[in-house]
């Protein structure tokens, strides 16, 4: 597909991988509305990104139907149509799980997994009237692998592997493309040195290529995702060899 005057909607597009695809769209010529439950974030990104295109934010939180409804809807008002929608927004709530909360697992749930089922849901419709579009979704290596303490993520990134191939089967005779990214640990607004301390060297560790990733390798496998016609019901690793080993 080509991108250039497409449409893209980019949740979670305040920080990090959002944010590195919003420009990534903007600078193929797609017209970008980045969602955000930060709206002080989505307004810099905005501003940030307005150099490079024609760029909107829209609050929304992805855990609300009705929001991520709007979303659409506001994007498509704006520019006419909707080509891709990206379901990157997520979060990751650590502990044990007999100590873990089923608010908190419900929250992680709720972003991470329903987030995904919403923008799929409301977008499917968009790209039936525009003849066809591609679907992203931000899964992990921990949809694949499991990580001690993070039970709920693990869960719902198993959920949106699965969740991918379903819907790429659904929607393949209506030219709609469904695909997921699964990156390792990439520095990001979720993963820093500052944020994980001693941690931070044993996460560069387990990544054979010796570094965490940059959220633009991860953008940049999204647009492949987006482009690549012959691409459907995968799960893309972008990982510097985690899982390999
Ligand atoms: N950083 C990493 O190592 C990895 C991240 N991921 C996934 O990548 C995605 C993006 O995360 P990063 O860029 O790394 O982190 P980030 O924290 O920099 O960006 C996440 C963005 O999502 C937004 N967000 C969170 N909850 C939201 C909600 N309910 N509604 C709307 N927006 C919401 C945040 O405000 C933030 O702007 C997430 O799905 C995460 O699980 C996957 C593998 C590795
Ligand atoms: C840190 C993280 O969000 C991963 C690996 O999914």
């Amino acid at each position: 597909m080509d991108l250039k005057g497409k449409v893209a909607v980019v949740t979670g597009g305040a920080s990090g991988i959002g944010l590195a695809a919003a420009r990534a769209f903007l600078d193929k010529g797609s017209k970008v509305v980045i969602g955000d439950y930060n709206e002080e974030g989505g307004k810099e990104a905005e501003k940030e990104l307005s150099g490079y295109g024609d760029v909107s934010f829209v609050k929304v939180d992805v855990s609300s139907e009705q929001e991520v409804k709007n979303l659409i809807a506001e994007a498509v008002d704006r520019y006419g149509r909707l080509d891709v929608m990206f379901n990157n927004a997520g979060i990751g709530i650590q502990g044990m799980t007999h100590e873990l909360s089923y608010e908190d697992y419900k929250k992680v749930i709720n972003i991470n997994q329903d987030g995904v089922f919403f923008g799929s849901k409301h977008a499917i419709p968009e790209m039936r009237k525009a003849g066809g579009g591609a679907i992203i979704n931000t899964a992990s290596i921990l949809g694949s692998v499991g990580e001690p303490t993070a039970f709920a993520y693990n869960a719902s990134k198993g959920a949106v592997n699965l969740m991918t191939k379903s819907v790429a089967l659904q929607y393949a005779e209506d030219k709609i493309r469904v695909n997921a990214v699964a990156p390792g640990y990439v520095e990001s607004g979720m993963v820093s040195r500052e944020a994980l301390g001693e941690y931070y060297d044993n996460l560069v560790g387990k990544h054979p290529i010796g570094r965490l990733g940059e959220p633009e390798e991860i953008a940049h496998a999204v647009i492949f995702l987006a482009e690549n016609e012959f691409t459907t019901g995968i799960t893309l690793l972008v990982d510097g060899g985690y899982t390999a080993q």
